[in-house]
């Protein structure tokens, strides 16, 4: 590949801006400076160069509710490189008794067309010895993040038992757990009433997840962390009871970090009051869009730092299958596209508003995450050795959110008809210009696996501390004789 350097233009990181250019070579960063030259020349005039964003919750091709999420690794990293984002991260399900290590095969069958660099999180959806023992293997395999789903009761739901199990399991194995935190028994019930009451439509899949559900699940996964010594990541934080419950584990020296998707800052609950059926349950996702004082909370959190990461939850269907749930709304498959948008909505509504800086814009789409999942410098940073995962970003190229234009291959978008100001001008894979302005160059299979090895300082410092304030038995010289 002949070098290339990004002059002009504005370096923005986590914690720094200042003018450089950027020097490329074999998919690396080689050389930040001043009148740097290459075979190549990408114009950064009047734009920020800045790590590619991370997207760590996506489900592309997943099995669920009895079909497969629309986009596949090729659209979906496509989707994602043309708004900005550089990696992504999926989750592998096992089938209930499925060993981990089948399930990582197939999902490496299905990541061989990625556009971009990927990793996985490997969720936990059933419990026994062969997990226990394959989850060092997977570990070793260089995924370092268990995905818990606290919902989904009789299909992913693990229990709480189960639960503490596998945390403990990551305790030792210098691990991450994940959880998706709903209490799944009270959504279960939540539904069967509101079915029998003829509440059948998209709006009862909002009314069956209160915020409280969330709140709870949060508040339990937190403790269970805090029994088993192990940090806590909780994704699709999507309302105030659940982000109080990170925050106030984090203001009590707890590791718990809080993701919120994109969509739950800018989309509300009244989409599902909409009168065209279609319209409603094309946002059907759990947890449901929420109202503005939630969305306020979120915001709040990321300026504040309780919240590190805003995410998609990437999991498109088509027209037809959310149709699946005409006449029950449980059987409407949960989930919404997003990772085309996310970069660009987030700096539209963030940045362009002063809700957040241009360094806190990168810290939660890409920095914090490398750090958090342990892919930091490698990604999520601009520093000389680190990938040339790049975006130029033009703070002046406008353009109303579209499904006619968009690389999803879903019908719709739920963030149709909103003006995004803020766009890529050059998104690099490794060094690769896969996207240039409107023109997409995405190669299907260019993508590669990221490796993440196990964690050390965070783990340690959590087991060391438990280990000098554990329970002890108090040794006494006299015990007294008993009293008969
Ligand atoms: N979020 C959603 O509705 N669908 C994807 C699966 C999940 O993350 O819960
Ligand atoms: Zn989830
Ligand atoms: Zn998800």
């Amino acid at each position: 590949m002949p070098t290339k350097v990004i002059k002009n233009g504005t370096i923005v990181t986590a914690d720094r801006t200042w003018k450089a250019d950027v020097k490329i070579d074999g998919g690396k960063i080689v050389q930040i400076g001043q009148n740097l030259s290459a075979d190549e020349v990408l114009d950064a005039t009047g734009c920020y160069v800045m790590p590619g964003g991370i997207d760590p919750h996506v489900h592309l091709e997943m099995p669920f509710m009895g079909t497969h999420s629309a986009d596949n690794f090729e659209s979906g990293t496509r989707a994602g490189l043309s708004g900005g984002t550089t990696m992504v991260v999926d989750f592998i399900l096992p089938a209930p008794e499925q060993s981990l290590l089948e399930a990582l095969a197939i999902w490496q069958q299905k990541s061989s067309l990625a556009c971009s660099d990927y990793s996985y999180h490997m969720a936990i959806t059933w419990w026994g010895e062969q997990v226990f023992n394959e989850m060092a293997e997977v570990v070793d395999r260089g995924i370092n993040t268990f995905k818990h789903f606290m919902a989904y009761k009789g299909a992913l739901m693990v229990d709480d038992d189960e639960m503490f199990s596998s945390f403990q399991r990551c305790s030792a194995l210098g691990a991450l757990p994940l959880v998706h935190a709903e209490n799944g028994d009270v959504v279960a019930s939540l539904q069967q009433r509101l079915l029998a009451e003829g509440n059948n439509g998209p709006e009862a899949h909002a009314y069956s997840r209160p915020p409280e559900v969330e709140g709870e699940a949060a508040n339990r996964a937190i403790m269970i962390a805090d029994m088993a010594n192990v940090p806590l990541y909780i994704v699709h934080t999507s309302c105030e009871q659940a982000h109080e419950a990170i925050r106030r584990a984090r203001q009590k020296g707890m590791r718990v970090y809080g993701e919120p998707l994109i969509q739950h800052l800018v989309l509300d609950e009244s989409e599902y009051q909409n009168a065209d059926w279609d319209h409603a349950a094309q946002r059907v996702m759990s947890p449901p869009f929420r109202n503005k004082l939630h969305q306020d909370s979120l915001w709040a959190g990321l300026q504040a730092g309780s919240l590190q990461v805003v995410a998609t939850d990437h999991c498109s269907f088509t027209i037809d299958q959310k149709r699946f749930g005409v006449g029950d709304f449980t059987k409407i498959p949960n989930g919404t596209g997003g990772l085309e948008d996310r970069m660009p909505v987030l700096w539209t509504r963030g940045v362009n508003t002063g809700r957040l800086t241009m360094n806190e814009f990168v810290a939660v789409t890409s920095t914090n995450i490398a750090k958090i999942l342990n892919m930091y410098p490698r990604k999520g940073a601009i520093v000389e050795g680190a990938d040339a995962d790049i975006v130029v970003w033009d703070p002046e190229r406008e353009k109303t959110i579209s499904a006619k234009a968009q690389q999803s291959v879903i019908e719709y978008n739920v963030f149709e008809g909103i003006k995004v100001k803020g766009l890529p001008r050059f998104t690099l894979t490794r060094g690769k210009v896969a996207i240039e302005e409107s023109t997409v160059k995405a190669e299907p299979g260019h993508g590669e696996f990221v490796a993440r090895e196990p964690f050390q300082a965070v783990n340690r410092a959590l087991s060391r501390w438990k280990e000098l304030t554990a329970p002890r038995r108090v040794e006494r010289s006299g015990i007294p004789a008993t009293g008969v």
